[in-house]
């Protein structure tokens, strides 16, 4: 266990698997301020456990930590890497049960839900030991006699992970599997809220067998992230550096990697449409939209945020997406029957009953829910539907990343795409219809990294992960293009002697 325990009893079969202090180099350390931080249950509003709160100060120790283990890491062989990968996927599908009832307290979602999102996360350490052994050059048929060309994949060096609060185990996992893989080390900053599973994740890293320095994880809070964040972008020894947030950080870490010319994978906003069309199976869409939207409270990059709904089916299709809503059952992550939790940060709530507000202030119904909930002193808001939405109401061009859906009547096809792509924002779109030929058109004109096609759910390790536009850019997850992030392409090009 780390220095300090929990402040209330966690219910965990393994309490060593609880860790409450920073990780680098292979030791639980505090910060050199000696502060610490406490992290709230958004279930209760109550804090129940304390990190060290790192800042600037830290930043070098881990950095040189990450640059050390480099050294030696990036000599490791792909089957090293891919045996040290699996071993760390058996122990974190072998602690489950225990890493979610952690992710519930740091984030209010429902155990069901946390639950999934650790297969879903142990799916980014099962692919990505085998792409460690799938990594390749090339040989290139030269131009000029006597000459051969041909390439060398290496690992780029330190990686910094900028993790999000929304799905942490998940998010960091893609991208340390990834850089571990590829035979990078990494420094990785979770967020101020949800920084707990990220440091059982190391303790099971160092437990897998990863050598010292290779993980380094720095908790801080809201108030120190903004430095420690351009410390680690401008170290001359991060090489690399992935952030999956909003596209505002997004844009200021662009800027700091700049002046070094840091790669940069940016996973950031979404403000996702969704098109339902006459034609649509109505069952299929509703029961795809219910988790698209409420999944952990509709906090979700790829979340719908502005569902478009023909006219002929409009108002069957609005009935039965509001009599499946009411069907959730909103409470304590940890309570039996909850479907839906709390919001993971207060300030979500008030996000959300300002959309509400405005909505109605413009003409648009309350379906179904509409308020915030007092229970258990948590994060609550209802999941709500709003009905007759139009362009002018905030909900169509702002991202709720709340439990708020807003369904936009539109009568042809055309129309439909042009509103959908009316937006800076360019991460998934969705489309329900049972036209082939139209499908087709649509994937090719909507304006997203990803098209969900009669199906809400894409998220996979072996799906490519990304957005365009100001959605950011880089891939996560899938075949060559997730790992090439961290990898650099040397080209060897050799003159046969006689020859050149
Ligand atoms: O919120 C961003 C990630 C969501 C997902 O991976 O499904």
């Amino acid at each position: 266990m780390g220095d300090r325990k929990p402040l209330i009893d966690l219910g965990l079969k393994d309490p060593e698997l609880f860790r409450n202090n920073a990780y680098v180099n292979g030791e639980w350390v505090e910060a050199k301020s000696g502060k610490r931080f406490e992290i709230i249950d958004p279930g209760t509003s109550q804090p129940f456990a304390t990190c060290p709160d790192m800042s600037t100060e830290d930043v070098d120790a881990a950095v040189q930590a990450a640059g050390a283990a480099f050294a030696t890491y990036r000599t490791y062989t792909p089957l090293q890497r891919s045996i040290l990968l699996a071993k760390w996927d058996t122990l974190i599908r072998e602690n489950k049960e225990d890493i979610a009832r952690i992710l519930v307290h740091e984030t209010g979602k429902p155990l069901i839900e946390a639950r999934g999102e650790i297969d879903y996360a142990a799916g980014f350490t099962r692919w990505f030991a085998g792409e460690a052994e799938r990594i390749q050059g090339a040989v290139y048929p030269a131009a000029m006699p006597g000459r051969r060309i041909f390439t060398l994949k290496q690992p780029i060096g330190v990686v910094a992970a900028l993790v999000p609060w929304n799905f942490p185990v998940a998010m960091i996992l893609r991208k340390a599997s990834t850089a571990f893989a590829a035979g990078c080390t990494m420094v990785a900053k979770p967020s101020p809220e949800t920084p707990l599973t990220s440091l059982t994740l190391a303790y099971l890293a160092e437990k897998a067998g990863f050598p010292k320095g290779v993980f380094n994880v720095l908790p801080t809070t809201l108030d120190n992230t903004p430095a420690l964040s351009e410390a680690l972008c401008k170290h001359p020894t991060v090489k690399k550096v992935s952030f999956t947030g909003s596209t505002r950080v997004g844009k200021i870490l662009s800027a700091h990697c700049a002046g070094g010319l840091k790669k940069l994978t940016l996973e950031l906003g979404g403000n996702c449409p969704v098109l339902v069309f006459d034609d649509a199976n109505l069952e299929q869409a509703c029961d795809a939209l219910i988790p698209l939207k409420f999944r952990n409270a509709g906090q979700a990059c790829i979340a719908a945020n502005r569902v478009y709904v023909q006219r002929g089916i409009y108002d069957k299709f609005a009935s039965l997406l509001a009599e499946k809503t009411r069907a959730l059952r909103v409470g304590y992550g940890l309570d039996e029957g909850t479907t839906m939790g709390a919001l993971t940060v207060p300030q979500g709530l008030d996000k959300v009953a300002s959309q509400v507000e405005d909505a109605k202030s413009n003409g648009g119904t309350v379906l179904t829910g509409g308020n915030k909930l007092s229970l258990n002193n948590g994060f609550f808001f209802e999941p709500t539907i709003i009905a007759n939405a139009t362009p002018s109401m905030k909900i169509a061009s702002e991202e709720t990343f709340g439990p708020l859906l807003a369904l936009f009547p539109f009568d042809m096809e055309e129309e439909a795409v042009k509103v959908a792509n009316d937006t800076s924002m360019g991460l998934a779109s969705y489309c329900f219809t049972k036209n082939v030929d139209r499908l087709w058109r649509l994937f090719e004109n909507l304006e997203a990294g990803m098209i969900g096609l009669n199906t809400g759910n894409m998220s996979s390790a072996e799906s490519p992960f990304g957005g365009i536009k100001d959605s950011g850019y880089g891939k996560e997850s899938g075949k060559d293009v997730a790992i090439n992030e961290y990898l650099i392409t040397k080209t060897g090009t050799f003159s046969l002697e006689g020859q050149y």
